[in-house]
């Protein structure tokens, strides 16, 4: 069954989150926003070419004028300037201009690499989001934050560009391998533990029929999350204060995806980052202990790992520091008020997170 929803910006209507069963729908999409007049560049990398490229290539060449094509190797690595880049040159060797259409097909590197280079060339394109893999679909998919690593700094140059379109085909759910599933397992993990405690409780629940990959329970899942994420950048598109709550998670998550060299996945290290902000939080008496190793014990289930080795809290805490979490020269992190309800805050002490990172350096599986 289709399910769509709105995303609204300033009372408006800007653009759908279609979720369909197949790519079938894509085409009658990309036409109903009067897009399939133009040159489409379909982005991709090269795992994901070898999957849908031809068939996605196929669908549009039956709507839009001119596919042409962009694939780059897969992996976070390659979320750089050097690959924005060689696409610009792709772009302007194909004549292609401020009319034309570019389509991220992929996970989040592919949408937030296509996402800012559509945002850049030429002073802004529009371009389409078809997200491949758990993570994208739930979380990156949606909401305009596009960007890429600069130097090993995760995510520091980018802008916000919205998608005019996100066509998520679930079925390609069953291509991605049990990591990349359990690293987008982190991000719905964190949707619930920030905004609904009953939607966390039926991840807990429904946990054999989600690692099953059910169709209907995934549908479920991709759609309670897209509107989790939905209604919070609706309130708050570029990130001024209600926004800053997708970041639960990030703030230790980011940097210890750096200090590992990127070596593990995103939602991997979102998923220990809101253990250690969930220890945080109950340091303070705002949730309590049982509730912490409720949320360790719920990210073990989902085989994230909840246990970082080889780092040292002091780098790990130099590198927060570093970051672009810090606003005015105060740490930005968030909390749990209790589960189901986040909040910023800007009083964490080094002390705090060191308490925090030692629970994740501390505990094994
Ligand atoms: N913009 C945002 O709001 C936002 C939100 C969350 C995360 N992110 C970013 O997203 C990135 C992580 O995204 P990701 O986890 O999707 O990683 P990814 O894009 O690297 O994809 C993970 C791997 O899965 C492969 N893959 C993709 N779809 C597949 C499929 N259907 N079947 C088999 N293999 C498939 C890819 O080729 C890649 O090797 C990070 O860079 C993170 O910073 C951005
Ligand atoms: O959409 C958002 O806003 C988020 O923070 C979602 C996060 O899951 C995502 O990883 C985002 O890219 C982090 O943004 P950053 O500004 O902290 O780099
Ligand atoms: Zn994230």
């Amino acid at each position: 069954m289709t399910q769509r929803l709105t995303v609204h910006r300033d009372g408006e209507a800007i653009y759908d989150i279609v979720m369909e069963p197949d790519f079938n729908g894509l085409g009658p999409e990309v036409e109903k926003l009067g897009l399939s007049e133009r040159k489409i560049c379909l982005v991709t990398d090269s795992n994901v070419a070898a999957l849908y490229l031809d068939e996605v290539a196929t669908i549009l060449s039956k709507c839009c004028k001119t596919v042409l094509t962009f694939v780059f190797p897969a992996g976070e690595e390659h979320k750089n300037l050097d690959t924005v880049r060689s696409l610009y040159e792709h772009l302007i060797l194909n004549h292609f201009d401020r009319k034309d259409l570019m389509a991220a097909l992929g996970g989040g590197v592919v949408g937030d690499l296509c996402g800012f280079a559509a945002a850049t060339y030429l002073r802004g394109v529009d371009f389409i989001q078809i997200p491949t893999t758990l993570l994208s679909q739930v979380d990156s998919s949606v909401g305009g934050k596009t960007g890429v690593d600069f130097d090993a700094y995760k995510n520091m140059v980018g802008a916000f560009h919205m998608p005019r379109l996100v066509y998520t085909n679930l079925a390609t759910l069953k291509t991605l391998d049990g990591e990349q599933f359990s690293s987008g397992m982190g991000e719905v993990i964190k949707h619930g533990l920030i905004k609904n405690r009953e939607y966390y409780g039926w991840l807990k629940e429904n946990r054999d029929r989600i690692l099953a990959r059910d169709p209907s329970v995934c549908e479920e899942m991709v759609l309670e999350s897209n509107r989790i994420k939905r209604d919070v950048v609706e309130q708050d598109p570029t990130e001024q204060g209600e926004r800053a709550l997708l970041n639960f998670g990030h703030t230790l998550g980011h940097a210890v995806e750096k200090l590992k060299d990127f070596s593990m996945f995103h939602g991997h290290c979102v998923g220990v980052g809101c253990v250690a902000a969930a220890k945080i939080s109950a340091r303070r008496g705002l949730i309590s202990e049982e509730e912490v190793r409720d949320i360790r014990d719920t990210m073990l289930q989902f085989s994230i790992p909840v246990a970082v080795d080889g780092l040292e809290t002091g780098e790990v805490i130099r590198a927060t520091l570093n970051d672009k979490k810090m606003d005015a020269g105060v740490v930005k992190f968030v909390l749990l008020n209790e589960i189901g309800k986040a909040y910023v805050d800007r009083t964490v002490t080094e002390a705090e997170m060191k308490a925090g990172l030692e629970y994740i350096m501390e505990t094994k599986e």
